[in-house]
């Protein structure tokens, strides 16, 4: 039954932001390695009503600084004007000095700032008025179109364990048996059926003959490869000629509109990124170039779920692919995730997800809300997110990040403190 405070107004009466710290392999990719903890923010907002939601996000201290500025700016807010929540948050970050704070380490530095931190508020915001009105986001959505959400295994080169610290229970991945090795226990555990490697690595053909060995031993699944710009134009329509007829799609080869389109000219299988369109301001280049075929979405960064779905009918009216994005993270952003795919008719891709490198006995929702089931996830059908706090689990988290001395993630920063001859550099190969 819909609750007496729907009669008037839900004012934002205060918002809460903890920085937490959960531990992460040690996963390879184009602009480092891993640290051993990933960093994110967990955002309470409460209301008038007694009832509180829950947004997650990035937790480098940059975006921690902008967060705050945002809730203040949001406090007296009515929870059901999303639109009125982002234009106080775009209007006290109109004048942001801060620096940093993306939490991409280097990767995706082009999205928009207001839509960055704007994110959390909107899901906290949808996560209370569903549990107003007692219904779950994905109604607020528009409606669950599908009753789970499939999900990619999202595989990565990586070391046995952090320098000076155990091996973890994956082991080394730095080779095509490696990666094989990975992707089976990943398939077997999860039931993924669609696999993604994280390249951008190892030399283009020790990447390439990593992907011809999962196509060996999984002939039937969608295959990906995401190399983070870290090849050329030419590297890229050569590596785009050997997997002819291998990749589902190739996400990201090279840097940029132009450099995308270029390849996109010589290769014959669809082009996706989450690099060069990271916000409303790059659709319209990259579409007249014709640089890509897929969009992979990732409400972190596009603005929330209701943005996220504004994308959505961006990408159905020019006719391309939708995918979703993901790094690490914890289950509310899980949640939302679920919500916003489910209610997506055009989404068209199995989803990434950092969750299988994620401890899980560290979260700060309870367990039993969100599982995995054929490589899916089931649409939680409770009010709102259908996640609950774990303040036990918040406090662990939040001590951990207190006490590991990470402020940003730095993926580069920590590689080259392990070798001092590592350089960054976009193309690579
Ligand atoms: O698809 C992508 O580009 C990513 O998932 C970016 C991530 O930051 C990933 O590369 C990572 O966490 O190392
Ligand atoms: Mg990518």
């Amino acid at each position: 039954m819909v609750q007496e405070e729907l009669l008037g107004q839900v004012s934002i009466s205060g918002v809460t932001i903890t920085p937490v710290a959960f531990t992460d392999p040690p996963l390879l990719n184009a602009v480092g390695v891993h640290e051993p903890y990933a960093l994110r923010a967990v955002v309470q907002v409460h209301t008038d009503a007694g009832i509180s939601g829950l947004g997650e996000t990035y937790g480098d201290a940059g975006h921690l600084q902008r967060l705050q500025v945002a809730a203040e700016a949001v406090t007296g807010a009515d929870v059901f004007n999303i639109n009125l929540l982002r234009q106080r948050v775009a209007a006290a970050l109109a004048r942001d000095t801060v620096q940093g704070g993306h939490g991409m380490s280097g990767m995706v530095t082009g999205s928009s700032t207001a839509d960055r931190v704007l994110s959390p508020f909107d899901v906290a915001a949808l996560d209370i008025q569903g549990k107003l009105l007692g219904r779950p986001v994905s109604d607020l959505l528009g409606g669950a179109v599908r009753e789970s959400v499939p999900f990619s295994g999202y595989l990565f080169y990586k070391w046995a364990g952090h320098p000076g610290h155990d091996e973890d229970s994956w082991g080394a991945a730095v080779d095509p048996d490696g990666v094989v090795r990975q992707a089976r226990r990943m398939v077997d555990e999860y039931g993924f059926s669609a696999l993604k490697l994280k390249a951008g690595v190892f030399h283009p053909d020790q990447e390439i003959a990593a992907m011809e060995a999962l196509r060996e031993e999984f002939p039937d699944l969608p295959l990906r490869i995401d190399p983070n710009a870290a090849w050329s134009v030419e590297t890229s329509i050569r590596v785009g000629h050997a997997l002819d007829g291998v990749l589902e799609y190739l996400e990201d080869p090279t840097p940029g509109i132009e450099g995308m389109a270029q390849v996109r000219q010589a290769v014959s299988m669809p082009l996706a990124t989450n690099m060069c369109v990271v916000s409303f301001a790059d659709v319209p280049p990259a579409v007249a170039a014709g640089a890509v075929d897929v969009i992979l979405s990732d409400h972190h960064f596009w603005g929330g779920l209701r943005r996220s779905q504004a994308l959505a009918g961006i990408t159905e009216t020019f006719g391309l692919g939708l995918s979703m994005h993901s790094n690490s993270h914890l289950g509310i952003s899980l949640a939302a995730m679920v919500h916003l795919a489910a209610a997506t008719p055009n989404l068209d891709y199995a989803c990434d997800t950092h969750w299988p490198w994620k401890d899980p006995d560290e979260d700060v929702v309870l367990p039993g809300a969100l599982r995995f089931t054929d490589g899916a996830v089931p649409v939680p059908t409770a009010p709102g997110l259908g996640v609950e706090l774990d303040q036990d689990g918040l406090e662990k988290l939040h001590q951990q990040y207190l006490e590991c001395g990470l402020r940003g993630r730095d993926d580069t920063g920590y590689m080259q403190r392990i070798n001092p001859e590592y350089e960054l550099r976009s193309p690579r190969w």
